[in-house]
């Protein structure tokens, strides 16, 4: 960590220093008041395309490139700016699965890169079944109660999530979900520690505080084992050109499948459970996260927008369009919803720097503002601060729950053109939540579909709104470092709605 430190050149620019020394006043605001230490960064580099040095994760200095640079960020090749060496820094992925190889050929997410549109139309029905199920096993409100929103949002997500994983039976087990749903926390916990172990220390500390998550890895793996001895006995037995009879359609099927043919001498029962595991750590939080989040920015909305009828009325109005199906091309029709979730992933993320790359060039990489980046630097966009930018949205601080879908009937009036550049899974410099360009989430075809129906579900059998000690403002979500904490404990008075209401 250290060496990268000393490596960068001296005339990259530094935060808060007119000199290559950061000083330690510096270091500790970026533990204790990172957001005005980014607005500073951003302020005086990267909002005018310039490149800057900014304290980060365990004491080490990161480069922050500008979002005008996005482009060409998205352009470099993976052997320059390397995305998954990046996040290995961060999660610490090698450690909590064991394995580095599950970082270095992530084939599990070339699957989902490769397949999600596809499984996608195949699997939206099952989701939106599961919904049905995992609704009101883990939301089941009498009359009146406060419900913490992210404990209870964590498990249908994993639950519906893991429909789309593992398939039925196994994503209702509750042990099967309690288990993933602590591998992922405990691999969060563990990453934390292990960026601020010193590298000395590191084999000792990361054996001792894995233990935890080696349990729960084995005993994902118990439930996964008669899955993939079935499964790997068929695909071999029938070949893999042909579907055999009843075959699955889930993602653990399509990892199968991947593996047997591109990779067949990774196929063992621990690598693919692992791999399931690194899945759920992608799918779960974040989408935990981000439809909380929504949840309690609908509820605190102004009363002006009546968020959470419009989102109802217009996802009723879409659904008999279609036969009351709720598939893709529904799914693309709920433009104010849409809209909603937009806003508040722009508001309320987790992450608050996007395109976290490595350099791994030998030679390093020049910026197109003329720096030479050296290998073995971090690289990143302050992403949190291009979203909070007067000069790219008004009033960034509010929450306007139909900021984008009012744009995007705006300009297909005017111009007679489709505007879904501003859809929820768009992205651009301007919107990050999801990176940008090759490596941007595949996974947010996936959570579009399953917010839009989480939303469906809850809200037309509930209302929402804040406990009234919150007086009408919504809870603030504080920054630890430069992480923006998710809403944990956050409760919101959910209320049955009468049958008339429907
Ligand atoms: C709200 C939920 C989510 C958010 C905010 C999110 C965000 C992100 C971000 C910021 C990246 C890095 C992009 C880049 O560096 O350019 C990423 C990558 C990735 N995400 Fe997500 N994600 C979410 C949900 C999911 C889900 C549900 C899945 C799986 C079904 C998933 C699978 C992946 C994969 C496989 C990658 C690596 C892509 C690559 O390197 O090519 N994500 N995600």
């Amino acid at each position: 960590q250290w060496r990268t430190f000393r490596k960068l050149p001296a005339s990259l620019p530094r935060v808060r220093s007119k000199d290559a020394n950061i000083s330690w006043s510096t270091r500790w605001a970026y533990l204790t008041d990172c957001q005005k230490l980014f607005s500073e960064a951003y302020e005086s580099f990267a909002r005018n395309g310039k490149t800057c040095v900014v304290p980060g994760m365990g004491f080490k200095d990161e480069v922050h490139l500008s979002a005008k640079h996005t482009q060409w960020i998205a352009s470099q090749p993976d052997a320059v700016l390397s995305p998954e060496e990046g996040f290995r820094e961060i999660d610490k992925g090698d450690w909590n699965t064991g394995s580095a190889d599950y970082i270095h050929d992530p084939w599990q997410s070339a699957v989902i890169r490769k397949d999600m549109a596809r499984v996608l139309e195949i699997l939206a029905d099952a989701v939106d079944d599961e919904l049905k199920y995992a609704v009101p096993e883990h939301l089941n409100v009498a009359t009146q109660e406060d419900v913490d929103v992210l404990e209870t949002m964590r498990w249908i997500v994993a639950q519906i999530s893991s429909r789309f994983t593992v398939g039925l039976p196994l994503c209702r087990n509750k042990d099967y979900l309690y288990q993933s749903l602590a591998f992922a926390d405990l691999a969060i916990l563990n990453s934390g520690l292990l960026i601020y172990t010193p590298s000395l220390l590191k084999p000792m500390v990361g054996f001792l505080i894995t233990l935890p998550t080696r349990y729960r890895r084995w005993k994902i793996k118990q439930y996964v084992k008669p899955l993939y001895i079935e499964r790997v006995q068929r695909l071999r037995q029938n070949g893999l050109n042909t579907k055999y009879d009843n075959e699955p359609t889930d993602n653990l099927q399509l990892m199968l499948r991947y593996a047997l043919e591109k990779v067949p001498q990774k196929v063992n029962l621990t690598a693919v459970s692992d791999r399931v595991c690194l899945s759920n750590l992608a799918s779960f939080h974040q989408t935990g996260v981000t439809v909380s989040h929504a949840l309690i920015n609908i509820a605190a909305s102004n009363p002006e927008f009546n968020t959470a009828e419009a989102i109802r009325q217009e996802i009723a109005d879409v659904l008999r369009a279609n036969g009351g199906v709720f598939n893709k091309a529904a799914a693309a029709k709920m433009i104010h919803t849409d809209s909603v979730m937009k806003e508040s992933l722009r508001t309320h993320p987790f992450g608050t720097r996007a395109m976290i790359r490595k350099v791994v060039s030998p030679e390093g990489v020049k910026t197109p503002d003329g720096h030479v980046i050296p290998e073995g630097a971090t690289t990143s966009v302050l992403s949190w601060h291009v979203h909070q930018d007067p000069d790219l949205y008004e009033n960034p601080s509010k929450f306007d729950p139909f900021r984008f879908s009012r744009q995007r009937i705006a300009g297909t009036e005017k111009r007679g053109v489709d505007q879904s550049g501003l859809a929820f899974v768009s992205t651009g410099p301007t919107y990050l939540p999801f990176g940008h360009g090759k490596h941007a989430c595949p996974g947010r075809f996936l959570v579009d579909m399953e917010i839009k129906m989480i939303l469906h579900h809850v809200l037309q059998v509930y209302d929402i709104e804040l406990l009234p000690e919150h007086n009408g403002v919504r809870p603030d979500t504080p920054w630890v470092t430069e992480a923006m904490m998710p809403p944990t404990g956050v409760k919101l008075r959910f209320t049955r709605r009468s049958v008339d209401k429907n």
